[in-house]
């Protein structure tokens, strides 16, 4: 088994080398699975647990204060499943794998998708607040009522117009990194085992949406992606990822012949033409790895077990 890991395209992060540490730590314990599915499972789920990255425990806040979560995995047959806007769920990967072995569809949202993880037992009603998002979002004074009362407040703070791809484009790397907070981030895998690629993505998504957004990472093409020749997980600036589908263009730079460090800069740098927007990539294929990201930073792990 190979997998690859990162923990988000975001600002340096403060604490890089105990990330760096639970990225090692969930790298080791996916390879050690039998299959790629368990594998990028298994890593997620760690990741997730950890209050230092923007997924499952230490997620974002949405402009009505309830951090809600996302997943998406896919294998390289094509079958994929996805969860999202899941309020007290931790494992979202968990629910995403669900959708993917067990339901006829793709993606599932809101309530309905928590009842679902109630009902294959993965568990519900977790806060998922931590002692620094529950301070940051307290300091934030958000306004009571309506969703467009909140719009205002919300657009200073998520870092731009996200209805205004104009916007994007001038200051895209200034929303990116604007609302999120430094070094915690979205966490996505890819593993294989010689003959199978899996790709998993998981967040809380971005500081301060509005209620309801969903970003990237459950759609497919997006946020992951994975086909016959390799599977990728990205991260950043999810509007303007799926602006671009960049998973799946990165995929298809393999499919064109690239290797996988070429595929993932010609990824991000088309990314950054085509947006002006933060992001960063991992892809997976037979030969090896490759990472790419146009923000600050964005650390990655990798293990191997042959
Ligand atoms: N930090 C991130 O990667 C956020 C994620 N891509 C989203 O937009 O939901």
């Amino acid at each position: 088994m190979r997998i690859v890991l990162h923990g988000g395209a975001g600002d340096a992060p403060d604490e890089p080398e105990p990330r760096q540490e639970v990225l090692d730590e969930a790298a080791a314990a996916g390879v050690a699975e039998s299959d790629p599915l368990s594998a990028v499972e298994t890593a997620v789920r760690i990741l997730e647990s950890d209050r230092r990255f923007n997924a499952g425990v230490g997620g974002a806040v949405q402009s009505d204060g309830v951090v809600r979560t996302d997943a998406g995995v896919m294998l390289s047959d094509r079958r994929a499943g996805a969860a999202t806007g899941m309020e007290g769920v931790e494992h979202a990967v968990s629910v995403a794998r669900g959708v993917l072995e067990e339901t006829p569809h793709i993606c599932l949202a809101g309530d309905p998708a928590v009842d679902f993880a109630a009902d294959i037992g993965v568990e519900t009603g977790v806060d998922l607040f931590t002692e620094e998002t529950r301070e940051r979002w307290d300091a934030a004074n958000a306004p009571e009522g309506s969703p467009s009362e909140h719009l205002t407040w919300l657009t200073e703070r998520f870092g731009g117009s996200t209805s205004d791809p104009t916007a994007q484009v001038s200051d895209g790397h200034l929303a990116a990194s604007n609302a999120d907070l430094p070094g915690h981030d979205t966490v996505g895998a890819v593993a294989t085992d010689g003959e199978t690629f899996a790709s998993a993505t998981s967040t809380g998504g971005r500081w301060f949406a509005l209620a309801g957004r969903v970003g990237d990472v459950p759609q497919l093409g997006s946020g992951f992606y994975a086909s016959p020749v390799g599977g990728a997980s990205t991260t950043g600036a999810g509007e303007d990822i799926a602006r671009v589908t960049l998973a799946r263009r990165a995929v298809g730079h393999l499919e064109r012949g690239c290797d996988a460090q070429t595929a993932a800069d010609l990824a991000i740098e088309e990314f950054d033409e085509l947006t002006g927007s933060s992001a960063g990539v991992i892809l997976l294929d037979d030969e090896g790895v490759g990472s790419a990201f146009n923000s600050e930073d964005m650390q990655i792990s990798t293990a191997s077990s042959h």
